[in-house]
């Protein structure tokens, strides 16, 4: 296999993505965790949450609103299906986007029944007027519901049932703060550490009736991202190399190979991920250089290089962003097995940023 390949890597359906595409949606369906017991690490935000939810069973009362940030794919809506089991309440999905006015939101709100969980994910996406509606709904179970338009518009007051609003955001940071604040409880849910990934792996795998040893679990969660989304796929791609090519049990060996076949190295690099690294060190003798000219060397556009490969990158500390551009930190020679280049200490560049 050539990771050096002249042509053009591509964003769109990436093993190793945190969207879930159709086949994601209906496997996760039967791998989600049914109860808090089963939802593998977060020990924090789920011990967090164990209190609010019993102390609101004990008193017999609908449970506090719940924000729940974190990147994507880390069980943001499994929880809230798990906040609604452990209630013993129905849920109702939407999301930011999907309410466009106002009167979208007064739908959703006035058909939900007494202590039913709404799940809103990407609230941050909501329009501002449907926003400004939620404040009043999530403090006193109220809206007001506008008739008719200009000066003979009037608002109609509505009582709602008490409910539960479980709100998920990939970016807490930019919720406005009388949102943010009309929340009970926040939870921040962290990148899985392997150890905590293999356990997802094992579980599914049982779920999925497929056979994994230590090692094999082991070698699909250290590419996984810290993210059980992409454990999940990595290890449906590694089952199917494993039925094909040998005897369907995942071993180490067998995973190495198969995710080889599709491009997702060690450190979970795909190819996107290793262009970019591959033409910052080759081309650019590690950077500085800015995101414009690093995007044209790969062939894509600066918004993929920018959100689609570089979070990935920084947070390996493998790239650095800087005043002066992009940067290859030690580590990106090391992982590419390539020897960084002697700059001059205080030679004509100036001294290079990771010079000892
Ligand atoms: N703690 C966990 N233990 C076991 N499986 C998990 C855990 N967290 C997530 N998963 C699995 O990962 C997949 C993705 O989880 P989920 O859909 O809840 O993520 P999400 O954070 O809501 O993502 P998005 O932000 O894209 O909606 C599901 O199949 C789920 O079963």
């Amino acid at each position: 296999m050539n990771w050096e390949d002249d042509s053009a890597p591509t964003a769109a359906d990436r093993l190793v993505g945190t969207t879930a595409d159709g086949e994601d949606q209906a496997v996760e369906a039967a791998l989600r965790p049914k109860d808090l017991g089963e939802f593998v690490g977060q020990e924090r935000v789920r011990e967090q949450l164990d209190l609010v939810l019993k102390a609101a069973r004990a008193r017999n009362a609908t449970a506090d609103h719940v924000l729940l940030s974190g990147a994507p794919g880390l069980g943001k809506t499994t929880l809230s299906m798990i906040i609604a089991a452990e209630m013993g309440a129905p849920i109702r999905i939407t999301s930011g986007p999907a309410i466009q006015h106002a009167g979208d939101l007064a739908a959703i709100l006035s058909s939900l029944t007494e202590g039913e969980v709404l799940f809103l994910d990407e609230i941050h996406r909501m329009s501002r007027p449907a926003e400004e509606m939620l404040y009043m709904a999530m403090e006193d179970f109220r809206v007001d519901v506008i008739v008719g338009k200009g000066p003979g518009a009037t608002a109609i007051p509505l009582e709602l049932p008490p409910f539960t609003l479980v709100g998920a955001t990939t970016r807490a940071g930019l919720l406005p703060p009388p949102l943010r604040d009309r929340f009970g409880f926040t939870g921040h849910m962290e990148f899985y550490a392997p150890a905590e990934l293999e356990r997802v792996i094992h579980r599914s795998a049982r779920l999925l009736d497929v056979e994994t040893d230590a090692e094999g679990a082991a070698e699909i969660a250290g590419r996984s991202r810290g993210t059980p989304r992409i454990a999940n796929r990595l290890l449906r791609r590694v089952r199917d190399y494993a039925q094909v090519k040998a005897d369907g049990v995942i071993t180490r060996e067998i995973a190495a190979q198969a995710l080889a076949v599709y491009e997702v190295d060690a450190r979970g690099l795909d190819r996107l991920d290793r262009a970019v690294l591959t033409a910052l060190l080759k081309l650019f003798g590690g950077g500085p250089v800015g995101l414009s000219t690093l995007a044209v060397a790969v062939g894509e556009e600066r918004e993929t290089v920018e959100e689609v490969a570089e979070p990935f990158l920084v947070r390996e500390g493998l790239l650095a962003r800087t005043p002066r551009g992009r940067v290859a930190t030690p580590a990106a020679w090391a992982h590419l097995g390539l020897e960084a280049p002697r700059r001059p200490a205080g030679g004509a560049g100036g001294p290079g940023l990771f010079d000892a």
